[in-house]
């Protein structure tokens, strides 16, 4: 029998360097299951062992983990900002309930039943309505000033109407999975460490210290709560203020339900847990809250959560399955990253039959080999990932991956990154290189170009007659025809798909040239910003820093990347070869708008704010998020906050939807 003392002192240990990775670093090593799991046999043994004292440290089990770190100044809340209990067994909340009631034999109870939603917690000070400063939660007593990074995000009021003196928003920061996906994405084509849920990222984000860092990542924010009030006595109920927060125009839970008993509020967790495929952020559970401020005041609070509230949480879908082969791919910087290929497997309703092993070290990290049995896991849009191996089913002559000599048995030449845990081919001249810029250049979210699928690119680089993106210009008809199943109608039509792309718009040449970090986005926003590719090329590292959504990493990246001389003659050849290199922007110059920023902030009455972007640039202009002294129009809808404050100090011209449209005609 083990020693419980010597138990306890090494599950603390462990927790808090898991909780370390977790809050301060957003990359835990385990995930939160397991982590649960710890925290719960902990819990147990402490309450079975009460004479063990270990000094003056609160364990885990007694306290709020904490986010806070050196580099950010702290603000202590006017109210804690507190965890909350949480269970995965429906009984166990039953019993929660059942608790209430013995404190509350008399009275009726009522619940509010909420998403829970898997983000980052913050909490957001308005005074006299103006959003003054958003804080982590820290510590639970005090919290990170993250406000650079927390101010516009979209939907976010700067201002709200007819709000108390003093009031504290409570809510979450999440990402959309479209977003994590596609940031995912960027970093596997650079071999960097992958983020293993939105959660995490968000979480990473919103610490940036570089606010243009973490405005080229779009997070999003829903709010459900308050700390404090003042003048208080402004709600008696948990839904009255989920309507007060819809009325001042915050993002609010599309979703709640209140329930007359506790066996009801379990209902509503599985209605919910039917509907939240379809919610726009991330959710792992429910939350379950005594409806009524009273009750919630005399039921009172632990030293790490209220004694009203519950989170229940859903199992993440997962399941055991053979992981046939690892495979490498290569993306379009030479980057290899392995792939699991498994035995097909139904999770959350697909099948899976690949999923993401990030780069070495996380292989060598779980010791993943091929004819491994692994438990694979899936939640919601995200990309099924290897959680780990099953040991007992692992056959007696299982050998342990050794990328490099796999790369090695495939004939790939490639090298590991000193800095990074990526291999990369590095020669310029390697023919898969080269197939997958190609590949890249030519798919539909850059140069679109058609009939130039992998299995022509193949052949255009096997016969040497194509090495990069300048040379498939050259390209005759004769020689077309030199390709298997080409007859002269598919030589033409690749001639003339070929011909057509020279007038493709600038960010789809800026994203085709597969410059490391520069997605679509990164793209458009270059465009957006200057008036050519050339412009681009000589831009120094702080004039791209400049521009909105490119942080420094990509500043560098784009920098050094026009600073290669062999990229130098690619774009010449390019340009030679008659390919559009001017933004829409230039080409828009005798717009009415040609030259002028123009800043949008509240709602349109018509317009979405896409819409009303499309329309500035159409008119030649660009739109940025703050006014300042270079901006030339503000276009304000309803709940304009701060931003129209400023314009009219400033005295800028201020339109409303009518006045825009008459002026952009
Ligand atoms: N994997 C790891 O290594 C690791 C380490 C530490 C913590 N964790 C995870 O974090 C959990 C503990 O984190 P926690 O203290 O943030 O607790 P929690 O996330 O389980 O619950 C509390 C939080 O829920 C959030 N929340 C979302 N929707 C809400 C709603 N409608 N109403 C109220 N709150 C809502 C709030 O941010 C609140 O702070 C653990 O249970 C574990 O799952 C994992």
């Amino acid at each position: 029998m083990a020693d419980p003392q010597k138990t306890i002192a090494r599950l603390r240990a462990e927790i808090a360097e898991h909780d370390r990775l977790y809050y301060k670093e957003a990359q835990p090593k385990i995930d939160d299951q397991a982590y649960d799991r710890l925290k719960a046999e902990l819990a147990q043994l402490e309450a079975a062992n009460p004479e063990f004292d270990f000094g003056a440290a609160p364990s885990p089990t007694q306290s709020v983990g904490d986010d806070r770190l050196e580099a950010f100044e702290s603000y202590r809340h006017r109210k804690p900002m507190l965890s909350l209990d949480n269970t995965y067994s429906s009984a166990e909340l039953i019993e929660f309930g059942q608790r209430l009631l013995k404190r509350f034999p008399e009275q009726a109870l009522t619940y509010l039943v909420e998403p829970k939603i898997d983000g980052v917690a913050v909490s957001l000070s308005y005074e006299d309505g103006a959003l003054v400063r958003a804080v982590s939660r820290g510590n639970g007593i005090e919290g990170d000033d993250i406000t650079s990074n927390v101010r516009g995000i979209r939907g976010l009021p700067d201002k709200i109407q007819g709000a108390p003196t003093v009031l504290e928003v409570r809510g979450e920061i999440y990402m959309r999975h479209q977003e994590f996906e596609r940031i995912n994405a960027a970093r596997a084509a650079e071999g960097q460490a992958l983020y293993a849920n939105p959660r995490n990222l968000a979480a990473g984000t919103i610490k940036l210290l570089d606010p243009a860092e973490a405005r080229s990542r779009q997070l999003d924010i829903v709010l459900y709560g308050i700390g404090a009030c003042e003048p208080g006595n402004y709600f008696s109920t948990q839904s009255e203020i989920q309507q007060k927060l819809k009325e001042w125009q915050f993002p609010v839970l599309e979703k709640y339900w209140l329930a007359d008993d506790i066996e009801s509020a379990w209902k509503c967790i599985e209605e919910l847990d039917t509907l939240r495929q379809n919610f726009a952020y991330p959710t792992d559970g429910a939350v379950v809250k005594l409806n009524d401020f009273a009750q919630q005041e005399e039921a009172g609070y632990t030293s790490k959560a209220p004694r009203w509230a519950i989170a229940y949480k859903f199992e993440a879908e997962r399941a055991e399955t053979l992981l046939k082969e690892i495979s490498l791919q290569i993306g379009r910087t030479g980057a290899v990253t392995p792939v699991a290929i498994l035995e097909p497997v139904q999770l959350a309703g697909t099948t899976v039959s690949r999923a993401t092993l990030h780069n070495e070290d996380e292989i060598q990290r779980k010791d993943i080999r091929p004819g491994d049995t692994v438990l694979v896991q899936k939640a919601g849009e995200i990309i099924p990932q290897v959680l780990s191996v099953n040991l007992a089913k692992r056959p007696a002559d299982s050998q342990p991956f050794i990328f490099g000599e796999h790369l090695k048995a495939l004939g790939i030449e490639a090298e590991r990154d000193p800095t990074q845990a990526v291999w990369r081919i590095v020669s310029k001249d390697d023919p898969i290189r080269q197939q997958r810029a190609l590949e890249h250049f030519a798919s539909r979210a850059c140069m679109d170009i058609e009939n130039l699928g992998s299995a022509v690119v193949e052949q255009l680089v096997k016969r040497g007659m194509v090495q990069t993106q300048a040379d498939l210009y050259t390209l005759t008809e004769a020689q077309l025809l030199e390709l298997d199943k080409f007859a002269e109608k598919s030589a033409q039509n690749l001639i003339a798909a070929l011909e057509a792309s020279k007038q493709r718009e600038l960010w789809q040449l800026i994203h085709g040239l597969g410059i490391p970090h520069v997605g679509k986005q990164s793209a458009k926003d270059l465009e957006a910003n200057f008036d050519s590719l050339e412009a681009i090329a000589s831009a120094t590292e702080e004039q791209l820093e400049a521009v909105d959504g490119i942080g420094s990493i990509m500043a560098q990246s784009i920098h050094a990347w026009f600073a290669d001389s062999d990229n130098q003659s690619l774009i010449q050849q390019l340009k030679a070869h008659g390919l559009n290199f001017e933004s829409a922007r230039q080409a828009q110059a005798d717009g009415v708008l040609a030259g002028k920023t123009v800043v949008l902030t509240g709602a349109l009455p018509t317009l979405t704010r896409d819409e009303a972007t499309k329309m500035i640039e159409a008119a030649g202009g660009r739109t940025s998020s703050s006014v300042s002294k270079k901006t030339d129009y503000v276009l304000a809808g309803e709940a304009a906050g701060s931003k129209y404050a400023k314009a009219e100090k400033l005295g800028i011209a201020i339109l409303d939807e009518d006045e825009f449209k008459q002026l952009v005609g």
